[in-house]
């Protein structure tokens, strides 16, 4: 009933290597989401296959009861890959402009659009500096930015804190505990289980498999162990989903 994104039997084959092979799935609507799994546990392929980046070879996704991929849709999307794709030879301020007339945001909505997602992730002061001058932390909330232009009601985060330092990892935090109040679903891929903790539930992938599904306290308990690193390899040996 409250299934905001409902991934259904989803299966992806590269080649002959069967990278994920049968994900069912259910996020609620205003959640904080993680996506927790090893390095090539296939968090990545599961994300591109929400957001229609990647046709599954099986299975069928849907956000908002639309089968994806839906034009409508995705104009509710925000993504933010792992890789940043912006310009580094233009300023903060004309990366923002470029990617919000890219979005269709209309001209006269396009300076307040530009200044509310600086404002969110702080870089209202940096707007003025090209990006090879961005240190590699302002580049990620850079890319934040891009993914908040058009006001998404779904954020979709591929490691978004991966090579930033500890301060700069709690600011984006808070930024997204700020962003989900204002009523936006989040999914987030992680392998950091202190980013995994912040979660209000995750799903934890290993071997192209969903092998628990939970808050962090639910997985805890369920597999009695004290961490959600114990918690995972516990799941993994016994390789059951558990749906919390
Ligand atoms: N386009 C592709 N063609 C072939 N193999 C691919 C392709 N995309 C991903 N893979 C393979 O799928 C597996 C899962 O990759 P994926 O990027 O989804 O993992 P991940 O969990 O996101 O890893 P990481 O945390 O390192 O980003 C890997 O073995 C990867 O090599």
């Amino acid at each position: 009933m409250n299934d905001f994104v409902k991934l259904e039997g989803i299966q992806q084959q590269f080649d002959k290597e069967q990278v994920l092979k049968k994900v069912d799935l259910t996020i609620p609507k205003g959640q904080l989401f993680g996506l927790l799994g090893p390095s090539g546990s296939g968090k990545t392929t599961l994300v591109k296959i929400m957001i229609g980046l990647l046709n599954p070879t099986k299975g069928t996704v849907s956000i908002a009861n639309q089968k994806m991929p839906s034009l409508k849709q995705l104009q509710e999307i925000g993504y933010m890959a792992q890789n940043d794709a912006l310009y580094s030879e233009l300023t903060g301020k004309q990366n923002l402009e470029f990617f919000a007339s890219i979005y269709g945001i209309f001209k006269k909505e396009r300076a307040e659009r530009v200044d509310e997602a600086a404002k969110i992730v702080n870089l209202t002061d940096h707007l003025h500096k090209t990006l090879e001058h961005y240190s590699g932390g302002m580049k990620r909330r850079m890319s934040l930015a891009v993914a908040l232009l058009h006001r998404p009601s779904l954020l979709i985060l591929d490691e978004p804190t991966v090579g930033i330092d500890p301060v700069l990892r709690a600011s984006i935090w808070k930024d997204l505990k700020a962003i989900q109040e204002t009523g936006t679903t989040i999914i987030i891929t992680t392998h950091v289980m202190d980013e995994a903790e912040k979660c209000d539930e995750l799903a934890l992938l290993r071997d192209g498999y969903m092998i628990a599904k939970g808050s962090p306290d639910e997985l805890k308990e369920k597999s009695k162990t004290e961490t959600l690193e114990d918690a995972f390899l516990y799941f993994g040996k016994s390789q059951q989903v558990e749906v919390g």
